[in-house]
């Protein structure tokens, strides 16, 4: 049996970790699927290729009240979808080709990796390996709803839809979250029919409610958007899918070319057969780590989605890097910073958040004000004619620490990065607002006008 000094289950986040100043210990890699994980290849690269894409097909409909009239003469569907694959299946291929060809102290295994016994791991190509040391960094899949018929249907997940062979005409997207918003824009920009279909009474809900609820709005004047509807049953008919629901007003049925799951994605920890090694795992199936990203067994490590509250790729990023510096150091470790992570829906409008959201500071009896300041009311917001975004910021009364931020509205990814800036630096309200130049007429004076607006006691 081949001994390791260090095994890497995965390779998306968890590849960075062994670089040059890992040469002299030997590694083994286990991937089941492509080389670089789900952001390469089917997460936010390619859907933010797309999202540009549709931003792009968007732009001649916006045009019109701007006094400039264009028209959009078509998507060229397979161009699309090939430009954006063929920039990054090469540099996966190029990924795998380097660990596995040219890294002299790498072994790749491309298996389904599980343990067999304490920190023994059948790779999965008929091969089973020991370690002292391992890194958990297998990520999440997408969840399949408990909808009867769903699998003799036929439905997409965010792993295929973006590798269809021609643009649908319908499109229903069950889901009313992150890929939800961000697929039904890029369909709908490329003029298909989208219908959203979500449990709650809002798309988005987990962002601050004014924000989700302003999203919710614009949304249904461009979609067809069904609230509190439980998905019940899907059937394929003469080539088309129906999915049976039920709402507030009975039974319907919505009819599409294509049907795109999106309600959730699954830590893979559950591939793992964990318990042979003795790792615990939460009851949602994220793997338990504690600040230093170290599981309940000395020398195995977890990061990313497969352990973190987080499924973003900044934060498996963060803790790659924070798990590469404790292996090397084991003796002087560091701790992962969770305590502003930030997040974006790359949709139309934009949205970006951090900190609390103002149910959250309500629910954990934090002291708060809030203040918010709409685009149209700033410069560069007349000039866009933008009517609907807005920033919102939440901060201590007495101390102007900023405790949250939330941006609707054009590059709100963007825009809210001196936020994220001022409250991972303690910089407060007043400070901020004042203690800098704003670039005039900038988009981020939206950001500043919201926080002069924080009734702030001085
Ligand atoms: C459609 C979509 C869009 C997204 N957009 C964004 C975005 O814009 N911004 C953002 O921050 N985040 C985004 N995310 C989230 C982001 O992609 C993930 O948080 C991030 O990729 C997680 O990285 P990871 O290294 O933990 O896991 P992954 O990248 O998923 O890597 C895990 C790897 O482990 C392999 N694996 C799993 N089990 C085993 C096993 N038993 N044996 C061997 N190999 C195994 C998998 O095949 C995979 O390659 C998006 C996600 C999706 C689905
Ligand atoms: N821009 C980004 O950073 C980005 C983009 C895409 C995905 N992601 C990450 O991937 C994760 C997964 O995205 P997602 O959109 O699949 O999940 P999500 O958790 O964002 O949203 C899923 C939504 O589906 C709803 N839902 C659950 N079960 C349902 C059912 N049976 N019927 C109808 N609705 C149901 C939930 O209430 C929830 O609102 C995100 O949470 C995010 O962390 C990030």
């Amino acid at each position: 049996m081949r001994h390791f000094d260090l095994v890497i289950i995965g390779t998306g986040s968890g590849n960075s970790i062994a670089d040059e100043r890992f040469a002299g210990w030997n590694i083994a890699i286990v991937e089941k699927g492509v080389f670089g994980g789900t952001c390469l290849n089917v997460g936010c690269i390619p859907t933010k290729m797309f999202v540009h894409t549709a931003d792009v097909a968007a732009a001649p409909a916006s045009g019109a009240r701007l006094g400039v009239d264009a028209h959009l003469d078509g998507v060229r569907w397979t161009d699309v979808r090939d430009r954006i694959f063929g920039r990054i299946d090469p540099i996966s291929a190029g990924g795998r080709h380097w660990r596995a060809e040219e890294n002299a102290n790498v072994t790749v295994y491309e298996g389904t990796a599980r343990f067999t016994g304490p920190k023994t791991l059948d790779t999965g190509t008929g091969e089973v390996i020991t370690a002292d040391r391992f890194v958990l960094a297998a990520g999440s899949r997408p969840v399949v709803p408990d909808v009867a018929d769903l699998d003799s249907t036929g439905y997409h997940t965010s792993d295929t839809i973006m590798r269809l062979d021609a643009l649908p005409r319908r499109l229903t997207i069950l889901g009313s979250g992150f890929v939800a918003a961000e697929f039904a824009h890029v369909f709908s920009s490329f003029g298909v029919e989208v219908t959203v279909v979500g449990r709650s009474d809002l798309l988005l809900r987990h962002e601050d409610r004014e924000v989700a609820t302003r999203f919710t709005q614009v949304a249904s004047e461009k979609w067809d958007v069904r609230l509190k509807r439980k998905a019940v049953r899907a059937e394929r008919v003469d080539g088309f899918v129906r999915l049976h629901l039920e709402g507030p007003d009975g039974a319907e049925v919505v009819e599409s070319d294509e049907l795109l799951v999106a309600v959730g994605r699954t830590p893979n920890s559950d591939l793992l057969d964990l318990a042979a090694t003795g790792v615990d795992v939460h009851p949602d199936g994220r793997v338990v780590v504690d600040s230093h990203q170290r599981t309940s067994v000395e020398g195995v490590y977890a990061m990313g989605d497969v352990s973190s509250e987080y499924q973003l790729k900044h934060v498996a990023n963060h803790e790659a890097r924070v798990v590469q510096h404790n292996l090397l150091h084991p003796d002087e470790p560091i701790e992962s910073d969770h305590r502003f992570v930030p997040a974006a829906v790359f949709s139309s409008p934009q949205i970006a958040s951090v900190g609390l959201t103002e149910q959250q500071a309500v629910e954990r009896g934090v002291r708060y004000v809030a203040a918010s300041q709409a685009y149209a009311s700033i410069a560069y917001g007349w000039a866009m004619e933008d009517d609907t975004g807005f920033a919102k910021v939440l901060a201590d009364p007495d101390t102007g620490l900023i405790l949250g931020a939330h941006v609707i509205g054009p590059q709100a990814s963007s825009v809210i990065q001196p936020v994220i800036q001022a409250m991972s630096f303690g910089l407060d309200a007043r400070t901020m607002a004042r203690g800098q130049y704003w670039i005039h007429p900038a988009m981020p004076e939206v950001i500043e006008n919201a926080l002069l607006n924080l009734p702030l006691a001085h």
